[in-house]
């Protein structure tokens, strides 16, 4: 057995990134997905996700032979530590994260595993999962003296590998102080760089992943709620959020006003952190109220964009700017701009959308997915800005100006130069501000 083969099970935005990074300091990597067609993708090189510099530092570590891809778990059987990084989306029946992608994934790998083997959550999951997986593992492969640890991830979309190889904290949890060494083993590189280490049981581990979400979550649902209050009584979010975020205790992220949160992380956390706390009984009420006023920021928003547009969206056309959740990312997993699209067409408006890299379809007459901006505003009677991206922020409008039936926009998040000529001659609605009129 080679002590420093490492597997990674589920190579998706992170498993392929923990493979990566780890291959990348030399270490032998393979990576198990039983998506075949992703796993032949790799091997070739080709990213299946949108993530900036994932396709260079996928060749570089493929050329030096320290990665390889493949569908089948028994060809891991000589590594010595697994990382789980299978999907946990939410189950629609509980609101907890689902668990039988990596039940199978523990399950398989459990049957393959040498004596002594480790294996790192690093999937989400709900708090005491790495317990039972540990006791079922106990009972059913007690010969083979598995270990489970739980490694939450902490890396964020469209910052994926700067995060993995900047992290600011890895945390290991296990009841073996053997296995939770083997994982800190794994890290040494960020180890010698003195990154912060937090070695504890599994259910705080498990604990700080969805407190850190949760947190995060609610500093953005705070800023929207000071956002909608600005907007009634006057002031300039952006300056509100650099006023407070300058207090250290409180800090400069997390506090642009938005849509609401989205992507596949914070909607599904918060809502497992509010039925893990109901079923023990301790309701997370502040979880459970950020999850509500996010829900209701869609229809908020769209109740705006009614107004504006005399309030019947019905026959109108709609360019939507933006599909991802946020700019940097093909994910378009409970991207809010994805619901916008959806509750527009049911309103009966006639959507273009348009996005750098992400791609969506709906099935819908009234729905289309552009090649550009300019496709997507012909003929519109409003103009939405979405997702963040660079290329709409830095964008001069008045070369669409000729294609829109009505110079009107919604910049959700607040990235169009308001002060720029174009902008003179477009009515301007922002989260967070009053509409501003063309002046001319
Ligand atoms: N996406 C993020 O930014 C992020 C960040 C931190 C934590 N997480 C958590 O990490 C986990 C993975 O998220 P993701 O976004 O990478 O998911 P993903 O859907 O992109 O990837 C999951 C991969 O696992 C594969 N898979 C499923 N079952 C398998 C099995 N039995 N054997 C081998 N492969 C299998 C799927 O084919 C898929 O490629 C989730 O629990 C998520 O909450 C995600
Ligand atoms: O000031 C802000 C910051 C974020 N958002 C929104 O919040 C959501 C989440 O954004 P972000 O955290 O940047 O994206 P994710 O890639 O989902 O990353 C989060 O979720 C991951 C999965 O658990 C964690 O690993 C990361 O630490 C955590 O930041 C997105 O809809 C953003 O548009 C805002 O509206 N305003």
């Amino acid at each position: 057995m080679q002590a420093e083969s490492i597997c990674v099970v589920g190579v998706g935005y992170v498993g392929l990134i923990q493979a990566v990074g780890l291959a990348s300091f030399g270490l032998a990597v393979k990576c198990v997905d039983l998506d075949a067609g992703k796993i032949a993708k790799l091997r070739n090189g080709i990213p299946p996700i949108f993530e900036d510099g994932l396709e260079d530092a996928l060749q570089s570590v493929i050329a030096a032979k320290t990665i390889s891809f493949t569908t089948d778990v028994a060809e891991a059987r000589d590594c010595d530590l697994f990382y789980v990084a299978v999907g946990t989306p939410t189950s629609e029946r509980t609101g907890n994260a689902r668990l039988d992608y990596l039940e199978a994934a523990v399950s398989a790998i459990a049957d393959v595993a040498p004596v002594g083997a480790v294996i790192a959550v690093k999937s989400t999951v709900p708090i005491g999962t790495c317990a039972a997986l540990q006791a079922r593992l106990d009972r059913d492969h007690a010969d083979k003296r598995l270990a489970i640890v739980s490694n939450p991830e902490f890396l964020r979309e469209g910052t994926a590998l700067k995060d993995f190889f900047n992290p600011e904290r890895i945390v290991i949890g296990s009841a073996s102080e053997s296995a939770r060494q083997r994982v800190r083993e794994s890290y040494a590189a960020f180890d010698q760089r003195g990154i912060p280490m937090i070695l504890s049981d599994t259910s705080t581990s498990e604990t700080i992943k969805y407190a850190a979400n949760a947190f995060l979550a609610t500093k953005v649902t705070f800023i929207n709620e000071i956002s909608d209050l600005v907007e009634t009584v006057g002031g300039d979010i952006d300056d509100v959020a650099r006023g407070i975020g300058l207090d250290s205790r409180i800090g400069p992220q997390f506090l642009r006003a938005g849509p609401g949160y989205g992507g596949s992380c914070f909607p599904k956390d918060t809502l497992a952190l509010a039925t893990i706390g109901r079923r023990h009984g301790v309701q997370q009420q502040i979880v459970e109220t950020v999850i509500r006023i996010n829900d209701s920021r869609r229809f908020h928003i769209l109740k705006r964009i009614e107004l504006a547009m005399g309030d019947k969206l019905s026959g109108k056309r709609v360019a939507v700017l933006g599909l991802a959740f946020k700019a940097n990312t093909d994910d378009v997993r409970d991207s809010p701009a994805v619901d916008i699209v959806h509750a527009l067409l049911e309103e009966g408006a006639e959507v273009r959308a348009f996005d750098p890299v992400a791609k969506f379809t709906v099935d819908h007459r009234a729905y289309q997915q552009c090649e550009s901006m300019a496709d997507a505003c012909e003929g519109a009677s409003a103009v939405l800005i979405a997702t963040e991206w660079a290329q709409f922020r830095s964008f001069d409008f008045s070369a669409v100006e000729p294609l829109v039936a009505r110079r009107y926009m919604f910049d959700m998040r607040r990235i169009v130069d308001i002060d720029a000529d174009w902008a003179s001659r477009w009515d301007i609605e922002r989260i967070g501000s009053s509409l501003k009129r063309a002046s001319a």
